[in-house]
C-alpha cells in the first residue's frame, strides 16, 4: 500500500526500479532507443551526439545549460526529427522518458570549474542525484563521465582503476575532483540500493575540434596561441605529464562502455604520455615554428603526472585509441583555423 507523506501526497512503497516502459514493445518504439545526453552541447557531448545520431534507430535528447557549451556545436541536428535540444540545468529535476543517459554535464576546463566552485559541486552532486533519480524512475541505464582527476596528484603511475587516488579535499580543484568522486559514489549506491544499471568512464585529457578556443585547457591554448602568433604558455615546471586522447576515440570508448556488460569504473584515455614542454614543442613544430615558448606561473595542486593503464578497456571493451597526438593535432588545427579565420601560410 502507498504511504501517506507528511505533505499529504501519496508516495509509493519502496520497490525495485521499473523495467523499461511497456511501450518499448510496441511497433513504433521497438525501432528506437531514446538517449539523453546531459552536457551534449559541449565538446565531447556534441561529438557523442554526432556518433549516436548516425544510427537511425536512435532518438537523441540533449539537456544543457550552455555554461561552457553552445548550440553552434549542434547546429546540424537542430530541427532533425530524431533530435531534441532542451535548455536545462541538471541541478533541477528532469522528467522525461529515456532508455539511456550519458551524464556529461559539468564544466571540464579548470578555469571554468573553478569560476563558480559551489556551482561545480552542485552540478556534480545534485546533478548526478537528479539523473540517477531519472534513471530509477524510468529504468534507464546511466553512464557517468568521471575523470582521471579522481586520482588527484597520483602516487601510482600509470593509474589503474584500483588506485584510490591522492586528492586534496580542500584545494581549489576539489570542487571538481571531489565532486566527481561523490558522483561515482552515488552511482554505486544507486546501483547497490536500487539496482540501477550504471557505467562509469574515467576519462583522461581529451582534445579535438570544437573545444572552446579560449577554454584554458592546454591543447586548445597552445593551438590558439600558435595560430595567433603568440608565445606558447607552458606552466611551470613544464615536466608535468598528461596523456591526450583524440575525441573520436573517446566517444567510441564511451559507446562501447555504455553498450557493454561492465559497470566500470574503466579508464578511457590514450596512454601516450607527454610533458607539457614536449607538447609545446610538438605544437610549435607542426603549426608555427616561429612562436616562442614561455614558462609561466602554474596554479595550485596541478597533478605532476597522468597516464592511464587501459588494460581493462582493452580486455573488457575491446577498445584502444587509434589516433596518435601528431595525427590529431592537425585535425584540431584545421577546425581552429576556420573558427579564428586564420589561413595557412
Ligand atoms: N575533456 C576532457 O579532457 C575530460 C576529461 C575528463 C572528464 N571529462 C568529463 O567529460 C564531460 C564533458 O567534458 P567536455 O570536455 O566536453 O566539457 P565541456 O565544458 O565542453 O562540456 C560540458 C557541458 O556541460 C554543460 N553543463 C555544465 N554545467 C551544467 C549544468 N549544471 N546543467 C546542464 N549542463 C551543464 C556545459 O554547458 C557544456 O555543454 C564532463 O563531465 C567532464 O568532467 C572531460
Ligand atoms: O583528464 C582529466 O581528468 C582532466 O583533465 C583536464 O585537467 P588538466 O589536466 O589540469 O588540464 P589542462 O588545464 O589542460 O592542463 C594540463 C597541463 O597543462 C598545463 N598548462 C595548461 C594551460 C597552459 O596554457 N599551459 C600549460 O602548461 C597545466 O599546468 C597542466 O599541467 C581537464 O580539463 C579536466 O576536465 C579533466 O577532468
Amino acid at each position: 500500500m502507498a504511504k501517506e507523506a507528511s505533505n499529504g501526497s501519496q508516495t509509493p512503497a519502496s520497490k525495485p526500479p521499473p523495467t523499461p516502459s511497456p511501450l518499448r514493445n510496441s511497433k513504433f518504439f521497438q525501432a528506437n532507443m531514446r538517449i539523453l545526453i546531459t552536457g551534449g552541447a559541449g565538446f565531447i557531448g556534441s561529438h557523442l551526439v554526432d556518433k549516436l545520431m548516425q544510427n537511425e534507430k536512435n532518438e537523441v535528447i540533449v539537456a544543457d545549460n550552455y555554461f561552457t557549451g553552445s548550440k553552434d556545436n549542434l547546429q546540424k541536428w537542430i530541427g532533425h526529427p530524431r533530435f531534441e535540444l532542451i535548455r536545462h540545468d541538471v541541478t533541477e529535476p528532469l522528467l522525461i522518458e529515456v532508455d539511456r543517459i550519458y551524464h556529461l554535464a559539468c564544466p571540464a576546463s579548470p578555469i571554468f570549474y573553478k569560476y563558480n566552485p559551489v556551482k561545480t559541486i552542485k552540478t556534480n552532486v545534485i546533478g548526478t542525484l537528479n539523473m540517477l533519480g531519472l534513471a530509477k524512475r524510468v529504468g534507464a541505464r546511466i553512464l557517468l563521465t568521471s575523470t582521471s582527476e579522481v586520482y588527484g596528484d597520483p602516487l601510482e603511475h600509470p593509474q589503474k582503476e584500483e588506485y584510490w587516488g591522492n586528492v586534496n579535499p580542500i584545494g581549489v580543484r576539489s570542487c571538481y575532483d571531489e565532486g566527481k568522486r561523490v558522483a561515482e559514489t552515488l552511482m554505486f549506491d544507486y546501483h547497490r540500493q536500487h539496482g540501477i544499471e550504471i557505467r562509469i568512464a574515467r576519462i583522461f585529457n581529451t582534445y579535438g575540434p570544437r573545444m572552446n578556443i579560449d577554454d584554458g585547457r592546454v591543447v586548445s591554448n597552445f593551438i590558439a596561441q600558435a595560430l595567433r602568433d603568440e608565445a606558447l604558455t607552458v606552466q611551470a615546471p613544464g615536466t608535468q605529464t598528461r596523456s591526450f586522447c583524440y575525441v573520436s576515440d573517446m566517444v567510441d570508448g564511451l559507446v562501447r562502455l555504455m553498450e557493454g556488460e561492465h559497470t566500470g569504473p574503466i579508464n578511457i584515455g590514450n596512454p601516450g604520455e607527454f610533458t607539457m614542454m614536449e607538447l609545446a614543442e610538438t605544437v610549435k613544430e607542426l603549426i608555427n615554428p616561429s612562436v616562442p615558448i614561455n614558462v609561466v606561473e602554474n596554479t595550485p595542486d596541478d597533478p605532476r603526472q597522468r597516464k592511464p593503464d587501459i588494460t581493462k578497456a582493452k580486455e573488457l571493451l575491446g577498445w584502444e585509441p587509434k589516433v596518435k597526438l601528431r595525427d590529431g593535432l592537425p585535425l584540431m588545427e584545421e577546425d581552429f583555423r576556420l573558427r579564428l579565420g586564420v589561413q595557412k601560410k
